[in-house]
């Protein structure tokens, strides 16, 4: 067992993934970390993580939430690297018991994209032809194209950003588009492929839980570390995205669940600041939908996760449970056929 980090610590190894989207967030941490730190210094350690390695099996087959996040954290525990920078949304809603979230950084732009293949000159997604195919392997955007756009087709696509463009853009490529995260564009310096933002207003597409946020995982009892993250943390990325993984966790449908979400801080009468969150639950048809809009009052991490649990009993009394328990059989039906 690891012990905390010492006050005369110097030198800290950041883990991480080996993608490029991977190193260049943990770059951004390191960088950040720096200027509050210039004492310290920063080395990255990455890995590829079995999720990496593995790009045949639809991801919402895998029985293994911890895909991406286990062999990383194995080593923290081990002390070989001192805490990990992960895309939030990768990481699942319940961590080893020795391992927690850190103060998060501001987020970046939380919203699904639409990319069009290269020499097409569709502008939105309304815009796109009957039986046209998108491209994405999410379930969460799969059931969300069936309920507002059921005239499209949805087509796997799997790999790193990179290798899906590439797919997309192919000559022989089935795909008229694909929808990605913006946050992973921007970030790659890719943000001329962005054809259209998708949200509520534009389109009513929601994004994955803790969507565009970095999450920095510690050691539980490393005090030292927390104190330094709060350095470079935002307490309203930080309240907003573990509201959101509250609400995640409470549906209990891992990260398989076909569940939008949409936060924003929203200025009150008095001064003071609510957080409005969105949230829907869509079947993989498109079929069933349970959605529900509700502001809190989000100013601790124990209110944000309260928070989460308030939208998550009123997105079940909307009928979402139903919707989830519907998944879960099928996926256990799945399981058995294969096994
Ligand atoms: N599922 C893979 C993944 N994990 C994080 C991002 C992008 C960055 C982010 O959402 O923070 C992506 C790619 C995508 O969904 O387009």
């Amino acid at each position: 067992m690891a012990t905390p980090t010492p006050a005369t610590k110097t030198s800290f190894t950041i883990g991480t993934r080996k993608s490029k989207l991977a190193l260049e967030q943990t770059e951004l941490v390191a960088a950040a970390l720096k200027k509050t730190h210039p004492d310290y210094e920063f080395r990255i350690f990455s890995k590829e993580t079995a999720g990496d390695l593995n790009t045949k099996i639809a991801l919402r087959d895998f029985t293994s939430k911890n895909l991406w996040t286990e062999e990383l954290e194995e080593l923290m525990i081990d002390g070989q690297v001192d805490f990990i920078v992960h895309s939030l949304k990768d990481v699942p809603t319940v961590l080893p018991a020795t391992c927690t979230l850190g103060p998060m950084m501001p987020r970046e732009d939380s919203r699904d994209v639409l990319v069009v293949k290269q020499g097409l000159s569709y502008k939105s997604l309304s815009e796109i032809p009957a039986g046209s195919v998108v491209g994405t392997s999410s379930i969460r955007r799969t059931a969300q194209l069936a309920r507002k756009f059921p005239h499209l087709k949805v087509l796997d696509v799997r790999g790193n950003i990179g290798t899906r463009l590439a797919k997309l853009d192919a000559e022989d490529s089935p795909y008229t588009c694909i929808i990605l995260a913006a946050a992973g564009l921007l970030r790659l310096d890719l943000g001329d492929r962005i054809t259209q933002y998708l949200d509520s207003k534009s389109s009513g597409m929601l994004y994955a839980v803790g969507q565009g946020a970095l999450g920095i995982e510690i050691r539980k009892e490393d005090t030292f570390l927390q104190e330094m993250l709060s350095k470079i943390g935002h307490s309203e990325t930080t309240y907003a995205c573990l509201a959101e993984r509250s609400l995640l966790r409470t549906l209990e449908g891992g990260c398989s669940a076909p569940l939008g979400v949409e936060t924003e801080w929203v200025q009150t009468a008095e001064g003071s600041k609510k957080l409005r969150m969105r949230s829907v639950v869509v079947s993989v048809d498109g079929q069933k939908c349970a959605q529900v809009e509700v502001d809190g009052d989000v100013d601790s991490t124990e209110s944000a996760e309260a928070f989460g649990v308030t939208v998550a009993k009123a997105l079940v009394g909307e009928g979402a449970g139903a919707i989830l328990e519907e998944i879960q059989r099928n996926k256990v039906v799945k399981e058995n056929v294969s096994s």
